[in-house]
């Protein structure tokens, strides 16, 4: 045998002789002990290669590797029972601790569904339906035109608006909220927040920004990429808390977004709308809901996503020119995220909608320069929002009548919700017509 082995099978051959002494010393086997006789006191020696080795006969490998073979088979056994022993003591407790761990399961899923039954319990007592206003600062071309102010918010009175139309005059508007022109839209969304969670926990809800023309909806609803609204903030919140129950509840979410026009909807995004003039109807469901049939539900996963789907909708919309808004959107603009949720424990599954709408500006025809069409617009967006404002005001006051008269598609879609409002007003237009003529 060359060196090199000799070295390399050395460990081998310690081991060999520790197992034949101790099985010796069991008294195991004659060719055993023949084994160590032979090679039992060379095994320190061949630590250090030695010239000495290649003198060594061939061992009684037969019987050494037989007495192994025993060694190995019986430590299998031992190991084999111990497992058997390892599996039913894992079967024993698990057998134990499943009652124990329903229990926990049922505890949890009562307390879960406590939780929410309380929440969304506080949300109606703060008011199914709750009213903002928010004042935007004046535009840089107003304060130019020598424009001030008719409106004072006390940020320690957070309810209370004063209109000062007069040196003389003023008057106390109440609100749920009023946001002052230094509140930002993080403000303005943080008061929002509590409709947001409630659509994850299966409720049907709303927010729309209702106002004049110029009074910045579609600012605190869709804001700009570097101040982003409520629209894409709600979103952001929805796969917040879906990451956050992940553990515990399976969501997904879908956009549709769509915009009624002089009484007509549209898919704003269905890229063929404008061709195809595809006619969407609304259709009540089985269940009582409001359904859009055709219209197109994008399934969204990422907020990136929704940033684009919110982006392309926007694009879409019918947008022209007032005397006070460069800009001005002529239709409503609702986005409908549908959340779908289904408990991993429970299995308990639901289906919601938040509707988030941008609803188009009322214009003082009287005092407006419009005509032709941009006239046929503002008397459709008049005439529809002064059957919302009806609806809405028999809602808050639980009138057991509601004035669901209008074919109007927003009306019929808040026949099923508890709706939050957020409300705008430009302090030095006619504050008394947007603020306070419905409410
Ligand atoms: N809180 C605010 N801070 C700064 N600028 C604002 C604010 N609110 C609105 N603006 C600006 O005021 C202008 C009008 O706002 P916006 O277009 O959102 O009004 P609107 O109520 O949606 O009008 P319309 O009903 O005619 O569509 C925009 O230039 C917008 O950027």
């Amino acid at each position: 045998m060359a060196s090199e082995e000799a070295v390399e099978e050395q460990p081998a051959l310690e081991e060999g002789v520790v197992e034949a002494e101790a099985a010796v010393a069991g008294g195991e086997g004659e060719a055993l002990r023949s084994f160590l006789e032979e090679f039992g006191d060379q095994a320190d020696d061949c630590i250090i290669p030695s010239p000495r080795l290649k003198g060594i006969a061939t061992p009684d490998c037969p019987a050494a590797l037989q007495f192994l073979g025993a060694r190995y088979n019986s430590l299998m056994e031992k190991h084999n029972s111990l497992m058997e022993k390892y599996e039913q003591q894992v079967a024993k407790c698990a057998e134990e601790c499943a009652p124990r761990f329903d229990g926990l399961k049922n505890k949890y899923t009562v307390e879960c569904a406590e939780r929410r039954r309380l929440y969304n319990e506080l949300i109606e007592l703060r008011g199914n339906i709750r009213v903002f206003c928010r004042c935007r600062p004046l535009s840089s071309d107003e304060i130019s035109r020598g424009c001030s102010s008719v409106v004072e918010v006390d940020p320690s009175q957070e309810m209370d608006l004063q209109f000062i139309p007069t040196e003389k005059e003023r008057k106390t508007f109440k609100f749920d909220h009023v946001f002052g022109p230094a509140d930002d839209q993080e403000a303005v969304f943080a008061e929002s927040l509590p409709v947001v969670r409630s659509v994850m926990d299966g409720f049907n809800v709303c927010i729309f920004a209702y106002g004049q023309t110029g009074t910045g909806k579609t600012f605190t609803m869709e804001g700009v990429p570097e101040n982003r609204g409520v629209n894409y903030r709600a979103l952001e919140e929805l796969f917040r808390i879906s990451e956050e129950r992940s553990s515990s509840i399976s969501y997904s979410f879908g956009v549709s977004i769509l915009e009624v026009y002089n009484e007509k909807i549209r898919d704003l995004l269905d890229d063929n709308s404008e061709q195809t003039s595809k006619r969407l109807d609304i259709k009540q469901s089985a269940d009582g809901a409001q359904e859009v049939p055709g219209l197109v539900e994008a399934p969204i996963s990422t907020i990136d996503g929704v940033w684009e789907k919110l982006k392309a909708g926007a694009r879409n919309r019918s947008v022209g020119s007032t005397s006070v808004n460069e800009l001005s959107s002529r239709s409503h603009s609702l986005v409908r995220v549908t959340v779908t949720s289904e408990h991993l424990v429970t299995g308990e599954r639901s289906r919601s909608h938040m509707w988030l709408v941008d609803l188009a500006g009322s214009e003082r025809l009287a005092k407006t320069e419009v005509e032709g069409e941009r006239l046929k617009e503002a008397k459709f967006i008049n005439k529809s929002l002064s059957a919302l404002g009806d609806v809405i005001a028999a809602l808050a006051s639980k009138n057991a009548h509601i004035p669901y008269r209008s074919v109007l598609f927003i009306i019929h879609m808040l026949q099923h919700l508890p709706c939050s409002v957020t409300k705008r007003s430009i302090p030095q237009l006619s504050l008394t017509t947007t603020l306070c003529c419905q409410m």
